[in-house]
């Protein structure tokens, strides 16, 4: 178990904290997906976790153990960790194999050599084993560095933006190998993530942080159903957030109406005959699978899904069946 208690960390000489009371727990071989805006503090909590900066106040603990920042290690990082950085630190005049293979030991070289298969097997990079890393693109470099980092099967995975350099049709592949080896070999995972999809299809948790404070912690499904507010409703993309008693019999004066929403997901706004609200059709774009279609009703610009085109201007009726109040 990994236990993450009342962290405070500052850069120096920076007045702030770049996290601040942090504390969660991770079960062995559970996968975390951290996700937050941009500058949250989503690499810096990797970078404490690792232990490549001393933290002000708190604990980090691993199975009942201590862990301490560089000042109490003589080399940086906990060996019972691996952390994948977003530069990859891969070495340019030896191979990609090399590279893998580099923190394992020469003792068995068949079994080194088993081990680099492996690895490049799970990220698909078996082909360039031969290669020369400064012969790769920027997604096959960051797969290397994963390869490195499962080749030596660390108890714990930091992976930072493991899937940012990746087309959607390899990232789908890859993320499904990378995260199943894992759970078979019971490797707990932590990563930051800015695709909501990444933390949907892999994650037992997610954690959010907003402003370096966690803002929520659970299951995904959890989160996605009660946001704690706005700011983790709008990570899941397209949401309507309108004020309450719009589309409720809840009076203003029943609820602080300044300080709350009313959240209703795309899915949740139904099309159909016997809706009590009457909306205009904005406009309907294609996503693959379905329309993302834009309707005005009052002041408001609301999002629905729908299988079909909607002609611009139609009037439709709809309906809203939920009622989840959240925080502004
Ligand atoms: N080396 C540093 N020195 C001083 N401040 C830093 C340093 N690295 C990060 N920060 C600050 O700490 C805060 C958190 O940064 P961090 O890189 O952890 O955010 P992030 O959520 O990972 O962002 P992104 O999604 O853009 O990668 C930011 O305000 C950032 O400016």
């Amino acid at each position: 178990m990994l236990q993450i208690a009342n962290l405070n960390f500052k850069y120096e000489p920076a007045n702030a904290f770049a996290l601040q009371n942090i504390s969660f727990q991770v079960k062995k071989g559970e996968v975390i997906s951290v996700i937050g805006e941009s500058g949250s503090g989503k690499s810096t909590l990797l970078r404490l976790l690792y232990g490549l900066e001393d933290y002000d106040e708190g604990e980090i603990e691993w199975n009942n153990k201590k862990l301490k920042g560089p000042s109490f290690n003589i080399i940086p990082g906990h060996k019972m960790m691996k952390y994948v950085a977003q530069d990859y630190d891969l070495l340019d005049f030896v191979t990609v194999g090399e590279n893998v293979g580099k923190f394992l030991s020469n003792f068995d070289l068949k079994t080194k050599q088993k081990q680099i298969d492996e690895a490049l097997k799970i990220v698909d990079l078996l082909d360039l084993k031969d290669y020369f890393p400064n012969k790769l693109s920027g997604g096959q470099r960051q797969r290397v560095a994963i390869a490195r980092a499962l080749a030596q099967k660390p108890e714990i995975l930091l992976l930072d933006e493991p899937f940012s350099n990746l087309d959607q049709s390899l990232k789908l592949s890859i993320r499904e190998k990378i995260i199943d080896w894992c759970k078979e070999n019971q490797i707990t995972v932590i990563f930051t993530t800015h695709d909501l999809n990444d933390a949907f299809y892999t994650s037992d948790r997610i954690l959010v942080l907003q402003k370096g404070e966690i803002l929520q912690y659970g299951d995904v499904e959890r989160v996605r159903e009660s946001p704690t507010n706005s700011y983790v409703a709008k990570l899941f993309g397209y949401i309507n957030l309108v004020e309450v008693g719009v589309f409720n019999k809840m009076k203003l004066s029943d609820i602080d109406h300044y300080n709350y929403y009313q959240l209703v997901y795309p899915e949740e706004l139904w099309l159909n005959d016997d809706g009590e609200f009457i909306g205009e059709i904005i406009n309907s774009s294609f996503q693959g699978r379905d329309y993302l279609i834009k309707l005005k009703y009052l002041d408001f610009e609301l999002f629905t899904y729908y299988p079909y085109k909607l002609k611009k201007g139609l009037q439709i009726k709809f309906s809203i069946p939920n009622n989840r109040i959240i925080k502004s």
